[in-house]
């Protein structure tokens, strides 16, 4: 497929897969800071650029009603990604962020948000190099305004943005296929509410089962079953630190998170996101670590259903208790909170629970992206240790 954009930037060329002689790093250096374009790039002429401060309730009720009417759905048009007002807060202000990095469009007449993209600052480290990087997110064009070609502008300008702040990489994912992803990752789902997943069309009931037979097939204990396990707080920063960081270390591409970011990214927050880990009976040793994050779509085109409630599954570690124990606690409690389906992606050592706790592999796929960065090609989703939201 011709990709007019994306074969004019420092990314993996499709020419490039399977050559052993390219090494791993940055495709091109940095440009001089006075190299950069100092001026935004050109919109077309009925519209604006404007910057987008989450902090302004106004604004971050339009950025939300933006993504609510306009943001990705899945192939079949069933779900639109609903992202919440204070998801967004979390996801965009975080440790070092610059407001810049916020960036919307206006139609000039009418002051409407028409379009949106973000990058937040993370250091990934890929490898053995520790990377600073913009984690780009939320391209998003109002449906009214599709192939005018305004997304490679607002990739541009959030490009031109990010490397005002000296960082020439980035971290991104997409549904689609674009030149080249380092890898590409296969959604899970696990339900938790099935005769509602059937009831909007996602799930259909198996050959020779009833609702009640699917119903009790799904079912969860009302309680977690492990011994000490209970919602992480402030004062477990750094011993959730010292075990993620050390759990994230064995994979190709991970962040490389310290005490500021663990709790900006992990101490639970109502409705964005929830952690928990087990802390021993016997010695009070924290040795495992399980979270997930809250993200509810639309439901479209259903009269019953408008919401459907998604947990989607973070940052994992298990050192003492068994992966797939903890994460059936972690299901046990994503019921216990009314979600809907508990949503995984093949990454990290997720597989090893995925099949036992009866998660279905979805129809969408998730490909993961650098940006001037090239990585040897051939990683595996078990090499990735990298969520992004
Ligand atoms: C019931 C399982 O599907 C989803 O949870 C879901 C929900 N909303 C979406 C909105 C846009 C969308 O566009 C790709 C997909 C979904 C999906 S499936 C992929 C996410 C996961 N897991």
């Amino acid at each position: 497929k011709r990709h007019k954009f994306w074969e004019t930037q420092p990314v993996g060329q499709y020419k490039d897969v399977g050559d052993f002689t390219l090494i791993e790093g940055p495709i091109e250096p940095p440009t001089p800071l006075s190299d950069v374009k100092q001026e935004p790039y050109n919109l077309p002429a009925a519209y604006e650029w404007t910057t987008c401060d989450m902090d302004s309730q106004e604004t971050c009720d339009e950025v939300y009603l933006l993504l609510m009417n306009n943001y990705v759905e899945d192939d079949e048009n069933m779900f639109r990604f609903n992202y919440s007002k204070e998801f967004l807060r979390w996801a965009l202000r975080v440790p070092g962020y610059y407001r810049s990095w916020h960036i919307g469009v206006r139609a000039k007449a009418s002051k409407k948000l028409v379009a949106f993209i973000t990058g937040v600052p993370a250091r990934i480290r890929v490898n053995d190099e520790v990377v600073k990087m913009a984690e780009v997110n939320f391209l998003c064009v109002h449906k009214k305004l599709r192939s005018k070609r305004l997304a490679p502008v607002l990739i541009k300008e959030v490009t031109r943005r990010v490397h005002l702040e000296n960082i020439w990489q980035a971290a991104y994912t997409a549904g689609v296929v674009l030149p080249t992803p380092i890898t590409t990752c296969q959604y899970w789902h696990r339900s938790l509410n099935p005769k509602k997943l059937i009831d909007v069309g996602f799930s259909r009931l198996g050959a020779r089962m009833t609702m009640s037979r699917t119903i009790k097939l799904y079912k969860l204990p009302g309680s977690t079953v492990t011994p000490g396990f209970r919602k992480m707080e402030l004062r477990d920063v750094p011993a959730v630190t010292r075990l993620l960081r050390n759990y994230l270390s064995q994979f190709v591409v991970a962040p490389d998170f310290d005490e500021h970011d663990v709790q900006h990214w992990l101490i639970p927050r109502d409705n964005v996101v929830d952690s928990y880990l087990v802390e021993s009976p016997e010695n009070h040793d924290i040795t495992d670590f399980c979270s997930f994050y809250t993200l509810p779509s639309s439901i479209l085109g259903n009269q019953a259903h408008s919401t459907l409630k998604a947990a989607y599954s973070y940052y994992n570690v298990s050192t003492k208790t068994p992966l797939p124990q903890l994460m059936n606690d972690a299901l046990i409690v994503a019921k216990q909170k009314d979600f809907d389906v508990f949503n995984a992606l093949d990454i990290m050592h997720n597989e090893s629970f995925l099949k036992d706790l009866k998660f279905g592999p979805g129809d969408g796929q998730l490909h993961y992206y650098l940006y001037n960065y090239r990585v040897r090609s051939g990683m595996k989703p078990s090499e990735l240790g990298l969520v992004l939201l």
